[in-house]
């Protein structure tokens, strides 16, 4: 008997890759707005190395969930979370995890480029500046490998001093990902990060994302579905704040399980 699609899965997650490959867990993980449901017991594993995007329609909490992976919603006294999010096996919300060092480890990009209002190289030695302790040769050596990591390095290299704020769009964000770069991170949570920038800045920000799972995990919030096609490894389909469908992109967008993510994919439904 053929296999119809009311036979297929409820939903979930539709892949199997090594669980010592995981670099975040997400177990059961639920969140709310005051009484506000957003998020409802979503399980997942984000492998390491590899771009992971979350889409979905808007309001179906993409950028909720991103959030809650470096802690950005403790301080909204309104959000109540429950189940857990691990970091390489730990459990983020510990007693003896500190925020700070979360987001070091955990670095984040937003949607609208927001260099300090200070000089190119003062923005990428900021944080480093902050942690303390280095020389300056040893500043020089760490902002010089972070811009060329975030594929600036040429465009900028002889106006190092000269403000952040005279770079155009797409190079301020990608001072940004140097930024944040600088300190380190085993993981870069991006939200939305082209969508503001023209077609050509956008293929810089996806080439450098698709460059910088050779050091990296990244997760990646995009309305873009074709931005999710070219640069991610896997996606998670969202709606209503419960997750759809989790599967290998190419699997996702040409061989969707459920027919809840082929409406989307297809357009059948915003
Ligand atoms: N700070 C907040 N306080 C109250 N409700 C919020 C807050 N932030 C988000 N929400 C609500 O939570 C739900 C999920 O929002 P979220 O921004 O995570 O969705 P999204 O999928 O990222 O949407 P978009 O694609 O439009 O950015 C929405 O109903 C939104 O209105």
């Amino acid at each position: 008997m053929p296999v119809t699609r009311e036979a297929r899965p409820a939903g979930g997650a539709f892949i199997d890759f090594d669980p010592q490959a995981t670099s975040l867990e997400i177990r059961g993980f639920g969140l709310r707005y005051g009484d506000k449901p957003a998020l409802h017991d979503l399980t997942l594993r984000v492998p390491r190395h590899r771009v992971t995007a979350f889409i979905g329609p808007s309001g179906c909490g993409k950028s909720t969930l991103l959030r809650a992976l470096n802690r950005l919603h403790d301080l909204n006294e309104e959000v109540v979370q429950e189940g857990e999010i691990r970091l390489e096996g730990q459990d983020i919300h510990a007693p003896e995890v500190a925020v700070a060092e979360l987001r070091r480890r955990v670095g984040m990009v937003f949607q609208a480029p927001n260099p300090f209002p200070m000089s190119i190289y003062d923005n990428v030695a900021f944080g480093l500046r902050l942690q303390g302790g280095l020389r300056k040769r040893r500043l020089d050596d760490i902002v010089e490998w972070a811009l060329h990591s975030a594929a600036l390095w040429d465009e900028v290299k002889d106006r190092l001093r000269a403000s952040a704020w005279s770079l155009s769009g797409g190079q301020q964000q990608r001072l940004v990902i140097a930024r944040t770069l600088a300190v380190g991170p085993e993981v870069l949570l991006l939200d939305e990060p082209a969508s503001a920038l023209d077609p050509i800045s956008t293929l810089k920000v996806e080439e450098l994302i698709r460059n910088l799972k050779a050091s990296l995990t990244l997760v990646l919030v995009t309305h873009n579905m074709q931005q999710a096609a070219r640069v991610s490894d896997y996606t998670a389909f969202l709606q209503n704040g419960e997750l759809v469908e989790y599967a290998p992109t190419d699997t996702l967008f040409t061989n969707p399980r459920l027919r809840r993510t082929e409406n989307y994919i297809t357009g059948r439904m915003a």
